[in-house]
């Protein structure tokens, strides 16, 4: 069971959320953000509380029940290594099926392949909190944060960061922060729980498309996302998540439900049409290209009353689970 202080750092990581999904609904998402972003205090104590919570409690639970297979960083190195360092890397799989979807569309195509070559995996991590990549030798991290918790973590907001055309990520040392990043040069970009941060879809959407700017073309994009309900409650919405970002150019090549979270991979495919295809071939009646998440559907919580045992609803059964499991995002 959850100790007093486990569920008091989830209680401020909860309240600083819906602060901001409620602030961003009195006035405009924009607005609601830059205030945010002015409030040094609210942003340490975060970074404070959550540095503790994952390093204290999430990932010493998963290693204490033996269930490393069930942690979201864990998940992460091994979907990068299978993908690129496997003796037959998982990316030479998904160009066939690219070449094949290629081929359905014009059956002319052809494509000459070169080489992905890869000394370490470049990789982003956005909204790194700690660093929790740097631990792992074969990759070369930048790790950027609007409130790092460590020292190896760049001070960097990736809703207002500039993208260049650049060989490597421009840093300012003075200001621990970085200057700008380049385009395509990732390998791999993490958003491990960042998306359900941002109090709006159109903020959501804008990472998403900065991620692709920046990844090499085949390069992929690991979403984690909280999630405690039962396999497929999602899945409507993660479908179309799917549909959105295939409209960016992104296929997702993986998608796996764990005890707490959804975890996916996207492919910056090299070619745009195979996500355009998979719309053209997919799209249901209720799929839209934007990027929503539970939170934003619920009602402000300041004018509901809390549910009596009959009213209670499944998120709000798992919201109940989830103080004492640590994890606090199936909030309100
Ligand atoms: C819930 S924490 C997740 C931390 C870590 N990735 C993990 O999985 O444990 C979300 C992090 O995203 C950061 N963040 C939110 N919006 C951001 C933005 N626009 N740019 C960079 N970091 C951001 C927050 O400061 C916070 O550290």
């Amino acid at each position: 069971m959850a100790s007093q202080e486990q569920l008091e750092l989830s209680g401020l990581i909860k309240s600083v959320h819906q602060r901001l999904r409620e602030s961003a609904k009195q006035s405009d998402a924009e607005t609601a953000w830059q205030e945010h972003m002015q409030d040094a205090e609210r942003l340490k104590n975060y970074a404070d509380a959550m540095y503790k919570l994952a390093t204290c409690y999430w990932d010493r639970t998963m290693e204490v029940s033996s269930k490393r297979s069930n942690c979201r960083i864990e998940w992460v190195v091994a979907s990068c290594r299978s993908y690129f360092l496997h003796p037959t890397p998982l990316l030479y799989l998904f160009r066939e099926k690219e070449d094949k979807v290629m081929q359905a569309i014009d059956a002319s195509f052809r494509y000459e392949h070169r080489p992905y070559l890869i000394e370490k995996i470049k990789l982003l991590d956005v909204g790194s909190c700690y660093n929790p990549f740097a631990a792992f030798e074969e990759f070369d991290v930048t790790a950027i944060d609007i409130a790092p918790a460590q020292p190896s973590v760049w001070y960097c907001d990736f809703l207002d960061v500039a993208v260049r055309s650049i060989d490597r990520p421009s840093f300012s040392p003075e200001h621990w922060a970085v200057d700008a990043l380049p385009k395509q040069y990732y390998d791999a970009i993490v958003f491990s729980l960042l998306l359900e941060y941002l109090p709006s879809p159109d903020q959501r959407m804008h990472c998403c498309r900065n991620a692709y700017e920046m990844l090499r073309p085949e390069g992929i994009l690991l979403i984690i996302t909280p999630d405690s309900r039962h396999q497929g409650a999602n899945a409507k919405l993660m479908k179309n998540w799917r549909y959105t970002l295939a409209g960016i150019g992104f296929t997702r090549i993986k998608i796996e439900k764990l005890e707490h979270v959804t975890c996916m991979v996207f492919r910056r495919s090299l070619f745009p049409e195979v996500g355009q295809r998979w719309c053209a071939i997919n799209r249901e009646a209720y799929m839209m290209p934007v990027l929503n998440i539970p939170q934003d559907f619920n009602e402000s919580p300041s004018k509901e009353a809390a549910p009596s045992a009959e009213q209670r609803t499944e998120a709000d059964d798992v919201d109940i689970r989830d103080a004492f499991a640590g994890l606090p995002f199936e909030d309100s």
